[in-house]
């Protein structure tokens, strides 16, 4: 396919053949699903390139500029069939990825389809994100959260900044007019233990699609109050 092509180029991709072709059968795994189960509105393949893959590689540039680790760990919240994670794990397959979901039909797809594409170093965990950041295998593990269309900034916060690494960095996949919800988060990130660096703003390539990626450090350590119940994050963001 002629645009997946220049998407990977763009996006400077190593290996970009066998990268291609994991591409194309992940997408085609997505439609055929998504035809017995909601997976995504997107069911035209371009559209499916343009607003899944190149979405999702828009994050590379800015992973490999923070990246001091051959082997990060990643933790995509709320993947829902496996966006970001499954294709930024394909594109780059020294990360060590966890595909997080709380809906266990999107779990078992991603398991299976994660099986299909024969890639390693892959674990879908099934759990609400802020559940997780309770437990000690996952609290403080992660180099990278990554989390896009989940929930409002402030809510995310609590959900992946106990997830991170003193020093690592949660990259939230934004729209472009993101401002309001940066400055209603920036109490839980500070109460978090996170700073946030930069505000990356940008067109998807071959499109005018906009979006932001909203960079958030974590600095120090979340005290353990930190994540609060379900209830309580929903119901009273910090
Ligand atoms: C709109 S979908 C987005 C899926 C995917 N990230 C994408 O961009 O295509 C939001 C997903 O987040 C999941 N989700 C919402 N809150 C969550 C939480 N606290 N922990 C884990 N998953 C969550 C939902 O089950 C749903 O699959």
């Amino acid at each position: 396919m002629d645009l997946l092509d220049r998407v990977v180029e763009y996006y400077g991709i190593k290996n970009p053949l066998v990268v291609k072709q994991l591409f194309i059968k992940f997408m085609n795994f997505v439609l055929e699903k998504n035809k017995l189960f909601n997976l995504t509105a997107i069911e035209d393949e371009e559209e499916f390139v343009l607003k899944h893959i190149a979405d999702s590689l828009s994050l590379i540039k800015f992973v490999e500029e923070e990246c001091s680790n051959q082997n990060p760990v990643a933790i995509d919240i709320g993947s829902g069939f496996g966006a970001p994670g499954i294709f930024i794990k394909i594109a780059m397959p020294n990360m060590n990825m966890f595909l997080n979901d709380s809906n266990k039909k999107k779990c078992n797809f991603m398991t299976e389809a994660v099986k299909m594409l024969g890639i390693s170093s892959v674990n879908v965990v099934c759990e609400r994100a802020e559940v997780l950041g309770k437990k000690e295998e996952f609290r403080e593990r992660f180099d990278f959260v990554f989390a896009r269309a989940v929930d409002s900034l402030n809510v995310l916060c609590e959900y992946a900044l106990p997830l991170l690494k003193t020093g690592g960095v949660f990259l939230a996949q934004k729209g472009y007019e993101c401002e309001d919800e940066i400055n209603s988060a920036s109490n839980a990130v500070e109460l978090l233990g996170g700073k946030i660096y930069r505000v990356e703003k940008f067109v998807l390539p071959f499109s005018d699609e906009k979006r932001s990626i909203v960079m958030i450090k974590k600095i120090r350590q979340t005290p353990s109050n930190f994540p609060r119940n379900t209830k309580q994050i929903i119901k009273k963001p910090l």
